[in-house]
């Protein structure tokens, strides 16, 4: 086995906080190896050393068994390391050809420098079957084209070792049945893949090799063909995972929400949503599953307060909601946590935290008014206690309230966002793909969560694209596409090839 990247001794830490200890692995040159870990074990911080963003505390990176010093991206980009991130580095509003030549040209661009490098992708995606046009703009592109743009663009600047961050987070089976193949293809052509995932079925789906990490250290590094599901994930989380959760019998209380009508256009009279009508009851966690962009995030939207619709009616506990009085642009409604709606938005970092904000003051986010003590003044200590509790109770690492919200691991926020809203005692929630990138140990205590909402006699609205996830939850199923409900199961009734015709528009005649 020729050794593409060796870790020798890599360390690394963050303040107090040590990312990574004495990592020690090698990655084969033309195999596809896997990287996987609980939230926070320190998996992007040793891919951000690869790729030149952090540099290590201690210990050696090797390429091609040479000792080298990455000291920036630029750097790893000339030893032919690409990275393709979970958050895409594209600039929207330009093509996919300006976007490949920006950065590595620099200053003006020659009309006929255009037309080759245009002719050169056009090459490389006929090559690879990446299917994207050059000459389109990103923002009209799906999330899985916009995905196939940032891995051209690391084809086109001859990557050789092509690092994924959570690559299928986002996209549907159909798009990361075709991500896989084009990572096939890679590999043939000897180049060398590193994917990191919380989707062990992924791992054992497409890996050679799994290096598994835990608190900063590698715990285990094994043939993805002499491994199993259950064996990886007791090796990341230290202990077995359970994949039946128990809970109360299905007693549905009073209806809670009950939506009728519901029509949204948007500016150009486009139908997003088309007649949705549903009745969600106390005590009952109704999923609406499909393929995302079928609707789901906008009918989220609605419910949540963060956009009118055209058309239709919404009753919360048999009274009209306050719609009337917003516009558009107000933001999170706090007129609806008043009235007991949370809200678990599927884009955590866009409407779910302040980035820049501490843990602690992202706690009490949206609740903030009910928190003043009788002089109407913060009272930061309880604050802090209150803070200190919530981080204990699910498990935020690290435990620290006043670090800044935007350094802690995707997981860990999402356990901060999931916190305050279940602390809030809502009697209706609604939840937007709470597991997205988050680690299998994590999803267990998540789902435990709400259950225990559920079984408590809250409403849940659960949208998620994970039919896992819906089977694991849901007491009824409503599938969604195009914009309108196509079907109704009851969990018993639970049959995926079912779902997925109704997931393709199919309707039952
Ligand atoms: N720039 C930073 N400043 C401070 N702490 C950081 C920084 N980057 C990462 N950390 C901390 O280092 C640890 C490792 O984080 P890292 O993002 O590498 O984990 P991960 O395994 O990739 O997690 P996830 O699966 O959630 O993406 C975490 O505790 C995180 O909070």
């Amino acid at each position: 086995m020729q050794p593409a990247v060796e870790f020798r001794n890599i360390s690394k830490h963050f303040g107090h906080v040590k990312a990574n200890t004495d990592v020690n692995f090698t990655i084969a040159k033309g195999s596809i190896h896997g990287l996987v870990g609980e939230n926070g074990a320190g998996k992007s911080t040793l891919m951000s050393i690869l790729y030149g963003y952090y540099r290590a505390d201690g210990g050696d990176l090797l390429l091609d068994g040479q000792v080298q010093q990455i000291r920036n991206s630029q750097e790893a980009i000339r030893l032919g390391i690409g990275m393709v991130h979970q958050h895409f580095m594209l600039v929207e509003n330009m093509t996919v050809l300006d976007n490949v030549m920006l950065g590595t040209e620099g200053g003006f661009q020659l009309a006929r420098h255009r037309s080759t490098t245009e002719a050169k992708l056009r090459e490389i995606c006929q090559r690879y079957r990446l299917d994207v046009d050059p000459l389109a703009t990103i923002s009209d592109l799906s999330v899985g084209a916009q995905q196939r743009v940032e891995i051209l663009k690391q084809i086109y600047r001859s990557a050789n070792i092509l690092i994924l961050d959570e690559p299928t987070a986002v996209l549907t089976a159909q798009e990361t049945a075709s991500l896989f193949e084009i990572l096939r293809l890679f590999k043939e052509q000897g180049k060398t893949i590193v994917l990191i995932t919380h989707k062990l079925q992924e791992i054992l789906d497409i890996t050679d090799t799994v290096t598994v990490m835990r608190g900063g250290r590698v715990v285990g590094a094994v043939a993805t063909a002499g491994t199993s599901k259950e064996e990886l994930a007791n090796m990341m989380v230290g202990r077995p995972i359970e994949n039946n959760l128990p809970r109360a019998p299905y007693k549905p209380g009073a209806p809670m929400l009950e939506v009728s009508g519901l029509q949204l256009q948007d500016a150009q009279q486009v139908k997003l949503l088309t007649d949705i009508g549903f009745t969600l009851r106390a005590g009952e966690i109704v999923a609406i599953a499909g393929v995302s962009g079928n609707g789901q995030s906008e009918l989220m939207e609605i419910l949540s307060g963060m956009r009118l619709p055209t058309s239709g009616q919404l009753r919360f506990e048999g009274k009209d909601l306050p719609f009337a009085k917003r516009s558009d642009a107000d933001g999170l409604p706090l007129e609806f946590r008043e009235l007991g709606i949370a809200h678990i938005p599927e884009d955590r970092l866009r409407d779910g935290v302040v980035k820049s904000f501490s843990v602690m003051h992202n706690t009490i986010l949206g609740y903030q008014d009910k928190l003043k003590n009788r002089w109407g003044l913060f009272d930061f200590k309880a604050i802090a206690a209150r803070c200190a509790e919530l981080m204990k109770t699910f498990d935020v690492r690290p435990a620290n309230g006043d670090l800044r919200i935007g350094l802690l691991s995707g997981g860990n926020q999402q356990k901060v966002v999931i916190a305050r809203e279940v602390l809030a005692q809502p009697k209706l929630m609604l939840v937007g793909q709470p597991t997205r990138g988050v680690d299998i140990g994590t999803i267990e205590s998540i789902h435990k969560q709400l259950l225990a909402l559920r079984d408590s006699g809250v409403a849940i609205l659960l949208v998620s694209v994970e039919l896992e996830e819906v089977r694991a939850l849901a007491d009824r199923i409503l599938v969604m596409c195009g914009g309108r409900i196509t079907g109704e199961l009851k969990i018993e009734e639970f049959d995926t090839t079912r779902i997925g015709l109704l997931m393709g528009g199919m309707h039952k005649s």
